[in-house]
């Protein structure tokens, strides 16, 4: 589903984020993404959401390069990925239910339809019974369950979330964490950039491991710790 072979990137500072970065993942298939601060983890997720491109090798995502995805065609591939991020980026001035309605209002749906999708997601992040209420009247936990609604809204195939649960404490994170192996289980393939290792073990799903491309040695690249 999700494949990097050979993947540098270097950002336009002349920052090498990536190096030499090879990876799969399987369709259907959860895993975590770890590793230190700097040692590019939101850049991999990135470029998996075609928001950057690598400088040099080869990004598959669904059976297609990244590279050949023509910019017209770029909203249809994203509505193939959610993505969550650590801070949630709502529009407080907009209830729950019109966060969530967001993107499928963008696609054109009927207002029906948004009715009957919102209300699903909403229902399997639990939050049923607080669709009319603002971003500002909720809880942190939430919150981010606010925006996983959002990103799951479409039924992506692809869920990507950085760092989901940064701000989140241990109970709520571990919440976090079991809606998406939740999603994972309904067939969305799920990867996920975190630092906390607690609860990644629990989890016991793959763990891959990012290391810091180091400017002395450019060999340093991705170990994948399966
Ligand atoms: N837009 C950018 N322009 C220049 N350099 C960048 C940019 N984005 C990231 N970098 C650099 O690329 C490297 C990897 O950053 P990235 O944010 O991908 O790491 P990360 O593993 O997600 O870090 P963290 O855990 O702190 O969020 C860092 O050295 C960072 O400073």
């Amino acid at each position: 589903m999700i494949e990097f072979n050979a993947v540098s990137k270097q950002y336009p500072t002349g920052q090498l984020a990536l190096y030499n970065v090879n990876l799969k993942l399987n369709q259907g298939e959860m895993a975590f993404l770890t590793g230190h601060s700097g040692a590019g983890k939101s850049t991999l997720l990135k470029l998996i959401a075609l928001l950057d491109e690598p400088s040099s090798g080869e990004v598959i995502v669904a059976g297609q390069n990244t590279k050949t995805i023509k910019q017209r065609k770029t909203p249809a591939f994203r509505r193939n990925i959610g993505m969550i991020f650590q801070d949630h980026h709502l529009l407080l001035d907009r209830s729950v239910f019109d966060n969530i309605a967001l993107p499928l209002k963008i696609e054109g749906m009927r207002h029906q339809d948004i009715k009957r999708r919102v209300r699903a997601a909403l229902d399997k992040v639990n939050l049923l019974s607080k669709e009319d209420q603002f971003p500002m009247m909720l809880s942190a936990g939430e919150k981010q369950r606010v925006g996983i609604a959002r990103a799951v809204v479409n039924k992506p195939a692809i869920i990507l979330a950085d760092e989901p649960t940064g701000n989140l404490d241990p109970d709520l994170a571990s919440d976090i964490m079991h809606t998406f192996k939740q999603f994972n289980e309904y067939g969305s393939t799920v990867l996920i950039a975190s630092h906390d290792h607690e609860l990644i073990k629990e989890m016991k799903k793959r763990i891959i491991v990012l290391r810091k491309v180091k400017t002395t040695n450019t060999k340093a690249g991705l170990k994948n710790g399966r």
